[in-house]
């Protein structure tokens, strides 16, 4: 299976604190490729070098093919490489709608030259696209109901499920969700994880995650990579991680697989 993303070598550090260490890993395109880890082993810090916020300063990304080193923020996701954070960032005075508008807003060209080349057939074309798009979001996701609220007065549930509509707004090859279930109720979580699969199975976005709910990592990712102290100790299918002494004894602090089972079914019985 071909990568769509290719982490190499990558080093990260904020004076004396490393937070990521030759850090190497692939996504796998069209596939839920989630990065796993105790609180601190890096992986928002890993996202953010992915998706231009922070300048490792060693290590490559390539995505697809093309490396990423340079490349600012804003053009990395009109490239195709959208993201969610883990603190919700929408603008809550304004509506759903407008929200999601913005997150289309990455398509649109800034500047006078961009603006003088960019009225007339090609302008409508692309309203055309992206009003298509927002329609296709807004059903696919179930808002329609909420499309006129302000932001700030859905549940919390519901405003996760417009930041996902935001990114997907931007029309992305790899969706980057940071901790998409955190403070969920069981519900939302399900509804979320559907969500996730419908996106990379009916849309072929790649999703690349960050996420701490040990029982929906395991039923949804089809890749994982474990990240301990900034580094990747494993990667690989569900099954396997799930088994690997190394990730069980630095994400639980324990190598005891029936502890391991044990937290797993009662993270399940309390999702
Ligand atoms: N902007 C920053 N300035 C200084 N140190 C930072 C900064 N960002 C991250 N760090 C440090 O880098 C290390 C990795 O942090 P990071 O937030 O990437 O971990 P994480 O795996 O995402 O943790 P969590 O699961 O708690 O979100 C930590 O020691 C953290 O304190």
């Amino acid at each position: 299976m071909s990568s769509i993303l290719e982490i190499n070598n990558l080093s990260l550090s904020f004076g004396g604190v490393k937070a990521l260490q030759d850090v190497s890993f692939r996504v796998p395109e069209n596939t839920v490729t989630t990065v796993i880890g105790p609180n601190g082993a890096g992986k928002t810090s890993l996202f953010n070098c992915i998706s231009g916020f922070y300048k490792p300063q060693q290590g490559t990304i390539h995505y697809q093919g093309k490396a990423l080193a340079g490349t600012k923020p804003p053009v990395r996701a009109a490239m195709g490489l959208a993201r969610t954070f883990q603190n919700i960032a929408l603008f809550r005075g304004m509506t759903v709608l407008d929200n999601i508008k913005l997150g289309a807003h990455v398509h649109m060209q800034s500047g006078l030259l961009g603006a003088l080349a960019y009225f007339g057939a090609a302008r409508r074309e692309e309203m055309a696209v992206r009003e298509h798009v927002e329609r296709h979001i807004i059903d696919f996701l179930e808002i329609d109901h909420i499309r006129r609220q302000p932001v700030a007065s859905l549940s919390y549930g519901l405003q996760k499920r417009v930041e996902l509509a935001r990114a997907l707004a931007m029309r992305p090859k790899v969706l980057m969700l940071d901790e998409p279930v955190a403070g969920m109720n069981r519900e939302e979580k399900e509804d979320m994880a559907r969500f996730i699969l419908d996106i990379r199975e009916e849309w072929g976005v790649t999703v690349l995650m960050v996420e701490h709910d040990m029982g929906m990592v395991m039923d949804i990712s089809d890749h994982i990579a474990v990240l301990n102290f900034g580094q990747v100790i494993t990667e690989g299918p569900p099954a396997e991680v799930q088994n690997n002494p190394e990730v069980i004894e630095a994400y639980l602090g324990t190598s005891d697989m029936d502890s391991l089972r044990r937290k797993l079914n009662q993270e399940r019985e309390v999702a």
